[in-house]
């Protein structure tokens, strides 16, 4: 593992290529590449029929065992509960498991060389590892370590590799097989010659897409796949240009981590941060189809349970809220909260108006907060002080109306001994006693007046109303907006109306808010004591049972997890829904993707739920569209991880064509010169076409455009997807111009042959053909200059079209007009 931050190691493309167009020496023509291609798939089809019926065969297993319930041994009481559990938890387990993997279940094969006059091993790699009749491996998981040669393998060093193969399968039938022959003589002569193929990855990137994201297990490419296995502690950053594979790259790790560290992260949960709901919908099969069924997906906007944040604000509240005086705002809104009367206190309680001095007041604020707790734990300090305070004055009060008339006794001469003795006995003690006190604050705490006195002064909050009651307040956000830093002008972009819906920026906010805060958790703390020794007695009594059972050992299930199970008073659900409802779970390790547009606020959200770092930090610096994002990965990780991030750089591009990707580079020198643009693998598809249209021809010449680009990608039909990628100033009009289009990021978004977006919008999603409207209006409109223009050029995986009516933009010169 790397410490500290690794230069960029240039990955030698052009030499791999060359070394893979030597490779192939030529194969005997004993017969015909289609005799071969035919002989090849016929016996490769007869292993995956083999898979295929041991897949069945075990899902047909763990169904059985769901819907048989306890078997013969069941019965009532807490042990059959026990075993019912184990059961049918791990049944349903391996059930979602094996249901969820039937796409290309099987589609990689690798020969190793024979060693030592021994012939070989050959293992076939796949979505999950399978076993057959006589516990013989049929499939490795493309996880587990045997499996790894499929994806290190190169030309340059094949390890103990003579041949790799990819199978296609169309349902559960090979359509196709690719050869990459690493050593010739190290195959059999049947496997000599039936070597067939055209290299796997380039058949799969020429698919049409389908707006979803689909796994690419069978060709993770060598840099790829050391981001995959690098190691689970630490912050993992992979940086690289759009379509390195950055997001899908992380997907596998989730996939991989999960696998490798199973006990950890099935217990802790993994979570996958990304930046809109569309984008989360368009990778959301991607863990599935790799047999991981419990990751937690959100938004920032998503982090804070119970709270949906979906409501819009103009972009400079947003890039303000993101700021890290944010922290400060918050913090001083607490202080604020937590007040002193001008003068003494004074409450009108019963017949009499206790007192207590001002200065005794701040004294007993100071004390509540010396305390390091948050602020409604230090409520209670605060509000028993003035009680206590409130009910001495009582006392005080009473003292005085009895010792008044006797004063006057005593001024008068006629005291009797008797009553001169008692006087003298009772010295100073005042009337009232230590549990005559505690009555009488007890039924101060019970007066309306007393607690809404007191709730004024420091009243119990909750992160809403603290944050929606601030935004509202034009006067308290001016005072506490100063005892931040913030000017004037600041804080009134900050005001709103009360009762206004959350924003995604109002996340962090609340976040911080609920830390500074707190929950007077007393009557909790003594439920949890209590339940927390049930448990303990639950759970020795569930270990003897797993230990009786025989399953103690099996890992399947924990006796903790079990009585936990058991109880019917937390929240039930997959670890990732526990993890949801819960504000403070720590997660065992964070994905988090397009991580170039988080805030600094939204970062100490991200770092609150993985107190261990266990993060991958997926994004291009040169792509940071907002103003509050990152401008580089040292600016946003070294206040958490000084110096202990660790950088890996992904450098091939596996969307874009060269042709677009040309046009891409310019746009990268104009506006982060010090990126180096990724290396297409894709040479292919047209050269990008311009259209200049003006606003008023759009309605006319728009809809005829989008026809002929939809039937050039054969769009409409499952596959091929095509977007309009716009200025803001220009998106009314788009629409306007195709009516019944979807536009925005909604759920149909993705579903669509033909969408509207804006740049924020399309950012990590791709389609087959993009059409980029009003290129100089993105430029003007980018924070940051001509970021959004790059990522709108870089979605296209096909074909690229820029509608325009000025001149082009200057870093677009490149391009030739053509319409
Ligand atoms: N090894 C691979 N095999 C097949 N396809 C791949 C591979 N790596 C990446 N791709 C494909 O390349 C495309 C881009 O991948 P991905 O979206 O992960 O890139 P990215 O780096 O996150 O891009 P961006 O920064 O633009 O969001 C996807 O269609 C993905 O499936």
């Amino acid at each position: 593992m790397q410490i500290g931050r690794k230069q960029p190691q240039p990955y030698d493309w052009e030499t791999t290529r060359r070394m893979r167009a030597r490779q192939v020496k030529p194969v005997p023509e004993k017969i015909s590449a289609d005799d071969a291609r035919e002989a090849a798939t016929r016996t490769e089809q007869r292993y995956v029929d083999r898979v295929y019926t041991r897949l069945d065969t075990e899902r047909e297993k763990a169904a059985a065992e769901l819907r048989g319930g306890p078997g013969p041994g069941g019965g009532s009481g807490f042990q059959a509960q026990v075993e019912r559990e184990v059961t049918t938890t791990e049944a349903s387990r391996r059930l979602a498991r094996l249901s969820a993997v039937d796409r290309a279940l099987c589609f990689g094969r690798i020969d190793h060389r024979p060693e030592d006059g021994a012939p070989g091993d050959t293992f076939y790699i796949g979505r999950i590892g399978l076993r057959d009749e006589d516990r013989e491996p049929l499939l490795i998981d493309w996880r587990a370590t045997a499996a790894r040669p499929f994806y290190t393998a190169t030309p340059g060093s094949p390890g103990t590799l003579a041949r790799r193969r990819h199978l296609h399968l169309r349902e559960r039938t090979v359509v196709g097989l690719d050869d990459e022959v690493f050593d010739l003589d190290g195959l059999t002569e049947d496997d000599r010659g039936s070597i067939v193929g055209e290299a796997a990855l380039l058949a799969t990137l020429r698919r049409g897409r389908t707006g979803r994201m689909t796994d690419v297990v069978a060709t993770i490419q060598e840099e790829q796949d050391q981001v995959i296995r690098s190691g689970l502690q630490g912050v993992l950053v992979v940086q690289g240009g759009p379509g390195t594979g950055k997001t899908v790259a992380a997907l596998h790790r989730a996939a991989y981590l999960l696998y490798t560290h199973r006990d950890v992260l099935e217990r802790r949960g993994v979570l996958v941060v990304g930046p809109n709901a569309t984008f989360l919908r368009y990778i959301a099969q991607v863990l599935p189809g790799l047999g991981e069924t419990d990751v937690a997906l959100a938004t920032v906007g998503e982090l804070y349970p119970g709270v949906r944040a979906a409501a819009a604000e103009p972009p400079a509240v947003a890039v303000l809220k993101g700021d890290l005086r944010m922290a400060d705002l918050v913090e001083a809104a607490v202080r604020d909260r937590q007040r002193v009367p001008d003068g003494d206190l004074e409450v009108a309680a019963d017949d009499m108006t206790l007192r207590v001095a001002h200065e005794a007041c701040v004294q007993a604020r100071d004390r509540a907060r010396a305390l390091r707790v948050p602020h409604n734990i230090q409520r209670r300090r605060y509000v028993h002080e003035l009680l206590d305070a409130l009910a001495l004055n009582r006392a005080e009060q009473y003292d005085k109306l009895v010792d008044e008339p006797l004063e006057e006794i005593l001024t008068s001469g006629g005291v009797p001994d008797w009553l001169q003795e008692l006087i003298d006995e009772a010295d100073d003690d005042p009337l009232l006693d230590e549990a005559d006190l505690r009555v009488a604050k007890e039924a101060l705490w019970q007066d309306p007046a007393v607690r809404r006195t007191l709730d004024a002064l420091w009243p119990e909050l909750t992160p809403q109303r603290l944050i929606a009651g601030l935004f509202s307040d034009a006067g308290a956000l001016e005072r506490v907006g100063a005892g931040a830093g913030l000017s004037t002008a600041e804080c009134r972009l900050l005001h709103r109306p009360a009762g206004s819906s959350w924003t995604t920026s109002d996340v962090p906010l609340l976040d911080e808010a609920a830390e500074w805060l707190g929950q007077d958790d007393t009557a909790d703390r003594i439920r949890a004591r209590r339940a927390a020794a049930e448990r303990a007695e639950e759970e020795s009594y569930a270990r003897g049972v797993l230990e009786l059972t025989g399953l103690a050992d099996e890992e399947l299930v924990d006796a903790a997890e079990l009585a936990g199970r058991n109880r019917d008073d937390g929240p039930q659900g997959t670890t990732a829904e526990r993890a949801m409802a819960d504000r403070q779970w720590a997660y065992g390790h964070v994905i988090v993707d397009e991580a170039q547009e988080l805030s600094e606020m939204a970062w100490r959200t991200i770092m609150r739920r993985v107190p261990t770092r266990s993060l991958t930090v997926v994004g291009d610096i040169a792509q940071t569209g907002s103003p509050a994002g990152a401008r580089s990965w040292g600016q946003m990780l070294d206040r958490y991880v000084p110096g202990r991030w660790r950088e890996q750089r992904l450098m091939v591009n596996y969307r874009t064509p060269a042709a677009i990707m040309r046009v891409a580079a310019d746009v990268l020198a104009a506006v982060a010169p010090e990126q180096v643009p990724p290396e297409p693998v894709r040479d292919d598809g047209p050269p990008p076409f311009t259209a200049r249209i003006g606003r008023a021809a759009l309605p006319d010449r728009l809809p005829a455009l989008v026809r002929a680009e939809l039937a050039g990608i054969g769009g409409g039909a499952g596959e091929g997807r095509l977007a309009l990628i716009t200025s803001a100033g220009r998106h009314p009009a788009v629409c306007g111009a195709l009516p019944g289009t979807p536009a925005g990021a909604t759920p149909d978004a993705l579903d669509a042959p033909v969408v509207v977006l804006t740049c924020e919008e399309a950012k990590g999603l791709e389609f087959d053909s993009v059409i980029v409207v009003d290129p100089a209006g993105i430029v003007a409109e980018s924070p940051r200059g001509g970021q959004d223009l790059y990522v709108a050029i870089t979605r296209a995986t096909r074909r690229l079209t820029v509608v325009h009516d000025d001149d082009l933009p200057a870093v677009l010169s490149a391009l030739a007009p053509t319409g």
